[in-house]
Order: C-alpha cells, then sequence, then structure tokens
C-alpha cells in the first residue's frame, strides 16, 4: 500500500516571511490523514519551514542540490547540508531545471544519488515536450529519462523513490493531462521500473503527476490506480488550496 503524497513546489515564490505565514496558516488547518504532505520551498525558506513543522508530520524539502558533498562550488548547496537542515525531499530533474539551466540526464542522476547517500529521497521529475508528445515519442522520451535517473541506484533504495510525471506542455499552463493520460503515463514509468528492477520494487516506488493540478481536479485524479500523487506548483502556493489539495487526495 503505498501512502499518497502531495509535494508542493513552490518554485522562486514566496520570501521568508511569506513562508512563515503560509505555515502558520497551514498550522491552523485540520490536515486530513492518510495523505503525506511536503512542501519543497526556496532554499531561504527551509530553515523556518523545517522549524514551523518540526512537531507535525508535514515534510519539507528542496527544489535542487549539488551532487557534490562540498568544496569550491559558489552558489551551491550540498546534500548534508539539507540533510542537517531536516530536509526529507530533494526534487531533481524538473523540466525547469533542464530546460532553463541545462541539466543534463547525467546530472539528474549525480543528484538524486547524492541526494539517497545523504538520507533523503530524491523526487525525480520526468515528462515530454509537446512536440514529443505530438509526434508519439514521449513513453520512450520518459523511460529513457527514468532509466538514467535510476542508473546506479540499488533495488532497495529504488523501492523507495519518488518519480514525478509532469507533461512539459501541462506546467503552469492550465492545460493538464487528463486523468486517464496522466494514470497510463504513471503505469507506464512503473513497468519501467519493474523492467530494471522487479515487480516487488515498482509497486513500492510511488510515481506522482504534476502539471496543473488544482483542488477541483486532485480526486478525479486520485482515483486513478498508478497515481500515488501530485507535484504541484502554483496550487501550493496558498495555505487554504494545499489544505483542499490534501482532503481531495484523502476522498
Ligand atoms: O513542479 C510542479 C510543476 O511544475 C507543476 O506546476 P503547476 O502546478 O504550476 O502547473
Amino acid at each position: 500500500m503505498r501512502t499518497p503524497l502531495i509535494a508542493g513546489n513552490w518554485k522562486m515564490n514566496m520570501t521568508v516571511q511569506e513562508a512563515g505565514a503560509f505555515a502558520d496558516e497551514l498550522l491552523k488547518n485540520n490536515l486530513k490523514e492518510g495523505v503525506e504532505a511536503a512542501i519543497c520551498a526556496p532554499f531561504i525558506d527551509l530553515p523556518v519551514l523545517a522549524g514551523k513543522f518540526k512537531e507535525t508530520d508535514i515534510k519539507v524539502g528542496a527544489q535542487n542540490v549539488h551532487f557534490e558533498k562540498s568544496g569550491a562550488f559558489t552558489g551551491e548547496i550540498s546534500a548534508p547540508m539539507l540533510r542537517e537542515l531536516g530536509m526529507h525531499y530533494v526534487i531533481t530533474g524538473h523540466s525547469e531545471r533542464r530546460e532553463l539551466f541545462g541539466e543534463t540526464d547525467s546530472d539528474v542522476n549525480k543528484k538524486s544519488r547524492a541526494v539517497l547517500e545523504a538520507g533523503m529521497t530524491p523526487i525525480i521529475c520526468v515528462g515530454e515536450t509537446e512536440e514529443e508528445r505530438e509526434s508519439g515519442e514521449y513513453t520512450a522520451k520518459v523511460a529513457g529519462q527514468v532509466t538514467a535517473a535510476l542508473e546506479g541506484i540499488s533495488p532497495e533504495s529504488a523501492g523507495g523513490l519518488v518519480i514525478a510525471y509532469e507533461p512539459i506542455w501541462a506546467i503552469g499552463t492550465g492545460k493538464s493531462a487528463t486523468s486517464d493520460d496522466a494514470d497510463a503515463m504513471c503505469r507506464s514509468i512503473r513497468s519501467e521500473v519493474e523492467k530494471l528492477y522487479d515487480k516487488n520494487t515498482a509497486d513500492r516506488v510511488r510515481i506522482l503527476y504534476g502539471g496543473s493540478v488544482k483542488p477541483a481536479t486532485i480526486e478525479e485524479l486520485m482515483s486513478k490506480s498508478d497515481v500515488d500523487g501530485a507535484l504541484v506548483g502554483g496550487a501550493s502556493l496558498k495555505a487554504e488550496d494545499y489544505t483542499a489539495l490534501i482532503a481531495g487526495a484523502a476522498q
């Protein structure tokens, strides 16, 4: 039985003050049980969120990491630094990082392994462009990203991973994949994991959908058997909407 996960990805939004206010508001709400809640925030917000959520089940995560533990990498943050702050998750391979910052499949693999080595869980993002969807190449593209990201990761670690399927054409566009499309792609990713490892590992790995998920669409999405949750951008920025996402996922 896989615990559903609703992971917010704040991207480059929310000042420290706004993050604190979000946390205070969220803590006043009664989050439905049975769904894991996580917020992946800008680096500067992480200490305040870790502090506010310390005595709760709400997890905190980062949106990026460097794959080396330390060294001359100006402006970068390492996995051991994030672990010491109490982080549970780190998003790796988000399409914005791949497209805007030139991250390669190999970088995503190295970052994911560094996150695991530090005792955290990577949320590994994969997904196709609109052109790849239209050309019919999308299943192969995503399978290739999954294979590259998981290279060298042990079966024991692989079962605990989170993979987020985020079709690039659905991110921040209001143009969500249908729940059936999301389910089909999550199933295809699970079968890829089974090919790389075994059925037990594939049954354990959690696969999220991301791309214009809203409180109004979460319930239908979560009714699908291979969708284990969502990676949510815009709709995770307001405590009220985030609370509604958790409630919808708990149905
Ligand atoms: O990581 C989250 C995704 O990029 C989705 O963002 P969105 O919910 O704003 O479309």
